[in-house]
């Protein structure tokens, strides 16, 4: 693996597998065809700031910050109360060069590198531009940029194939065949040396199993990005928890991956080894947001020794490198070894590198970056992005479809498990036992028939629905990094995840409250008759899916699940209390809060199927002295109807609330 010898070897066992590959060359220019748009990366004087203080959010601060007086240093948003983490970084990487951004841990490199992705948000000055015309904020671009971040979100349910196979499939030009696309993955997964862990699944906390190790997963995450074949790729920490062999493969197939097509690539890295470090093109050193060093990697230690920094003997390059931006240049430290902003050593590095023979690596790429600017400007039409037609990625239809595949196969392990199957059928036994045929017209007739009635209707309602509610918060809030970050390269489109969410979820969300209410329909010996059991199970599901809807609208408004429990807590005992079972006699002033209850419109429409021939039967003891019958808070359900009214208000509760989950999570996935 890595060189290309080995990754001609790698398709070749694909090919070999079965893939359909019908020749070397074809392999070839499928796999690492060169980009059409090499990409000449430069940045110039980039600068970045963030807040100086850690502000808490809410009203408490926002208060206090109003209240600061205009011009005050500490007031949050002004210039003085922000920290610069990065000091002018300048440089131009060319296609076909790997270049590696290193320094200690805190010196910027993480945020250097998510800004030339565009990801980051943090203020900044200077310009970041692609082939001299393109931001990687442009819309249009983003798309050839590939970034790989330190955290690798992933779903976890997935195996590694489905991962990527789901990601070409949205990634992937939609001419390309189906037959292609698995062939392309069947590929890079040899090529990144994780085909033999091809079945097994990402795993991680959310889904409580323990997957593929860090590494793996890392690989799998590079190749996610190496499938659409980008101009650029951008990489944060690749290397980071791989041993020193499995480092040394990737940065080597990374190496092979520019020279053979032509691709610009950026990583940061840790710690290289030696023969990690001989093969990067060049380096760009930082050190408290500082540029130390840009250049050729294999020039560095000349440099250095000519500011009088002169590597030991014998050393790692890397090392002595880190060790002259951490301001531990090889004599002893004072103190903990701790740097502050005003690192004296630091100082006396930064004043180095001024008086330099080379005038510093800045000045020098400074220099080479106006010529490259010139020279690119002049023949800037051959290689705008934007002035091409991209190829257009998945149809709609596709995307909702893998989109609900991939969830329902990301959840396999959730709404199957024993402990969901158990606590359902659990409730439901036990209801039926409770309300053991408690519903047989001769039971009915009477006042507390009728209530037992009631109460076992209003308990399957609200238990069903209240599980939908809380189970449906918990969507948006664990997707929402991979929504972000899939939106960010323009995967899908919203409205295509709304729709591939909610059909995703429609199985589950159907069969559970069937296959309950369907048991205590039973056991309570409820109307035997074929059109009230169609019209009950009817209204659950409506109920049911209004309550998710609700739970939908909380995670995917806040984003956050703690947040999105608080709200829902309080909402679900409002719709219970004022669902009309509890209290009979709401305070008047208090009485619009029953028309917002989505229960009491389910309650009152089942009463009305189920109890309308027993409402007004009442005979001897259970008339009042008038003669009317007292059913208790019965009463207060209208015997009217079979339930219409109802039925169309909770329809239209549904159909309000679906709306306002799919503005919501238009509004809150806004591609920034
Ligand atoms: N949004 C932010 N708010 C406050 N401080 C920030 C923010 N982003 C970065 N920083 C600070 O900027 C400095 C550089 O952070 P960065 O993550 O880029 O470092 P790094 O070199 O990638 O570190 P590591 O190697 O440990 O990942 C750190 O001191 C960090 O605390």
């Amino acid at each position: 693996m890595g060189s290309i010898h080995i990754d001609m070897a790698a398709i070749e066992k694909a090919k070999a597998n079965g893939n359909g590959v019908e020749d070397k060359t074809k392999v070839e220019s499928d796999y690492m065809p060169k980009p059409k748009f090499p990409m000449h990366l430069t940045f110039n004087d980039v600068c970045c700031y963030v807040p100086a203080h850690f502000e808490v959010p809410g009203m408490i601060s926002t208060l206090k910050k109003a209240l600061m007086p205009r011009g005050s240093k500490n007031k949050p948003d002004s210039k003085a109360a922000e920290r610069q983490i990065l000091h002018s970084i300048t440089g131009v990487v060319n296609p076909g060069e790997v270049v590696a951004i290193m320094g200690p841990s805190g010196s910027g490199k993480t945020t250097f590198i998510s800004l030339l992705a565009g990801r980051n948000h943090a203020r900044h000055t200077g310009e970041i531009l692609y082939n001299d015309q393109h931001k990687p904020t442009d819309k249009a671009f983003k798309r050839q940029l590939g970034y790989v971040t330190q955290e690798d979100s992933m779903y976890e349910g997935l195996t590694v194939f489905e991962t990527l196979y789901y990601t070409a499939v949205l990634r992937l030009p939609r001419a390309m065949t189906d037959k292609d696309k698995r062939e392309r993955v069947s590929i890079i997964l040899e090529v990144l040396g994780i085909a033999h862990v091809k079945d097994s699944i990402i795993g991680g906390f959310r889904v409580g199993r323990r997957g593929i190790s860090g590494g793996e997963k890392k690989r799998v995450a590079i190749g996610q990005e190496l499938l659409y074949n980008p101009s650029v790729i951008l990489l944060d920490e690749p290397t980071s928890g791989l041993d020193s062999t499995t480092a040394l493969n990737l940065i080597h197939t990374l190496h092979t991956l520019a020279q053979v097509g032509n691709r610009t690539i950026v990583t940061t890295i840790h710690q290289p080894s030696s023969r990690i470090y001989q093969m990067l093109d060049k380096l760009l050193l930082m050190g408290q947001g500082h540029l130390l060093f840009y250049g050729d990697a294999s020039a560095a230690t000349d440099y250095f020794a000519t500011i009088g920094y002169t590597m030991p003997y014998g050393m790692n390059p890397a090392d002595y490198f880190l060790d002259v931006a951490s301001g531990w240049s090889g004599e002893a430290k004072e103190g903990s070894g701790h740097i502050q902003a005003t690192d004296p050593q630091l100082k006396a590095l930064l004043s180095a590198i001024e008086r330099g023979p080379r005038g510093g690596a800045k000045q020098t790429s400074k220099a080479d970056a106006s010529s490259i600017s010139v020279s690119l400007r002049k023949d800037s039409g051959k290689v705008a992005v934007g002035t091409e037609r991209r190829e257009p990625g998945a149809s709609f239809s596709t995307q909702v479809f893998i989109i609900a595949i991939r969830s329902m196969k990301d959840r396999r392990f959730e709404k199957f498990s024993v402990d969901t199957i158990f606590t359902m059928s659990f409730v439901s036994l036990l209801c039926g036992f409770l309300w053991w045929q408690s519903a047989v017209p001769s039971n009915t007739r009477t006042t507390e028939g009728a209530m037992d009635v009631s109460g076992v209707l209003f308990f399957m309602i609200t238990y069903l629905s209240f599980s939908l509610l809380f189970t449906s918060i918990f969507t948006f809030p664990n997707e929402k990094t991979m929504l972000m970050k899939e939106r960010a390269c323009g995967m899908y489109q919203v409205s295509a995840f709304f729709f591939g969410r909610t059909l995703a979820d429609l199985p589950m969300d159907t069969a559970l409250p069937l296959l309950v209410s369907s048991v205590i329909y039973v056991m309570v010996g409820l109307k035997q008759t074929v059109g009230a059991y169609l019209l009950t199970m009817s209204l659950v599901l409506i109920v049911c899916f209004t309550a998710a809807s609700l739970g939908l609208f909380l995670g995917a408004w806040f984003l956050n699940l703690k947040r999105a429990q608080s709200m829902a807590t309080v909402l679900m005992l409002t719709i219970m209390l004022t669902g009309g079972f509890f209290v009979r006699s709401t305070p008047s002033w208090m009485d619009w809060t029953k028309y917002i209850s989505y229960i009491m419109y389910g309650w009152a429409a089942l009463v009305k199927i189920h109890l309308r021939d027993a409402l007004g039967r009442c005979e001897g003891e259970n008339a009042s002295e008038e003669g009317i019958c007292d059913y208790g808070t019965l009463d207060l359900v209208p015997s009217d109807t079979y339930g219409g009214t109802e039925i169309t208000i909770l329809l239209a509760m549904l159909l309000g609330l679906r709306t306002l989950v799919y503005l919501a999570l238009r509004y809150r996935a806004r591609e920034k």
